[in-house]
């Protein structure tokens, strides 16, 4: 689908909720531009930047990195995108993160995947990430063609170091404090559109027609 004016969205949902593999779907369909802020640090862990290195431990705990921090790297890469379409995953995810990001740009709406605790513990232990490019698979939703291997580069899968049961609560707990607060925030302004399921071949198909009707 070619877009018709500019259009800017943001993908949100508890840890695992499947913001990467829908996100994946829609910049596919859509041809919006796809900003994930765990991408962007995970990125700058691979490559040893000092940032990266000094947020490691905090994204290894389960907890959110300071929130200027993670404005400052987004917001200067929403700049470089100029006057694209754009579809941000993981950002905001504190009511300070989406004060700085409506501070500066128009948010045309919130797409919340809204899947249960129980059904995402089970999902991330079998979590495997492409760090490269941020394409996750899973042993049994969607495994690669080769175990192990990522389909498009051949290059190897990794399971993330915050994907352990212990961390994987943390963070959950960390969603509930400090980002559910941002649901409300986003559902004041009339552009929270929220998708409840446990699977994402379910959830996907609401996702695009809601978005095909917003966009035509
Ligand atoms: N079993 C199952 N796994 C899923 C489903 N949707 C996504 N996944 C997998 O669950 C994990 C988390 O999904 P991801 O898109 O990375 O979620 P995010 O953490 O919200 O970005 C990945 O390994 C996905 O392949 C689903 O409907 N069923
Ligand atoms: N907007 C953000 N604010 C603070 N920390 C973030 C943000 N986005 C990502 N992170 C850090 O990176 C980790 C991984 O995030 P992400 O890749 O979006 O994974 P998931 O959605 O599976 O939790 C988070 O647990 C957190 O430590």
């Amino acid at each position: 689908m070619v877009l018709q004016r500019i259009f800017r969205a943001v993908v949100m949902g508890p840890p695992g909720s499947g913001k990467g593999t829908v996100s994946s779907r829609i910049t596919k369909t859509f041809g919006l531009k796809h900003l994930s802020s765990g991408d962007l640090l995970r990125a700058n862990i691979e490559s040893k930047t000092e940032l990266g290195l000094l947020m490691k431990s905090c994204i290894d705990q389960g907890q959110l990195v300071p929130d200027d921090v993670i404005s400052r790297l987004i917001l200067s890469d929403l700049r470089k995108m100029g006057n694209s379409s754009w579809l941000l995953d993981g950002f905001p995810r504190t009511v300070s993160q989406a004060e700085a990001l409506d501070g500066v740009y128009s948010v045309d709406t919130v797409i919340n995947l809204d899947v249960p605790f129980q059904t995402i513990k089970e999902r991330l232990t079998s979590r495997w990430t492409h760090l490269p490019s941020g394409r996750v698979y899973n042993t049994d939703f969607n495994p690669p063609k080769v175990a192990g291997v990522d389909d498009v580069t051949g290059e190897p899968l990794v399971q993330r170091d915050d994907d352990t049961p212990d961390t994987v609560t943390r963070r959950l707990k960390a969603y509930q404090t400090q980002t559910e607060p941002v649901l409300e925030y986003f559902r004041s302004k009339g552009i929270l559109e929220v998708f409840s399921g446990t699977e994402t071949n379910k959830i996907w198909p609401h996702v695009q027609t809601f978005l095909t009707r917003k966009l035509s």
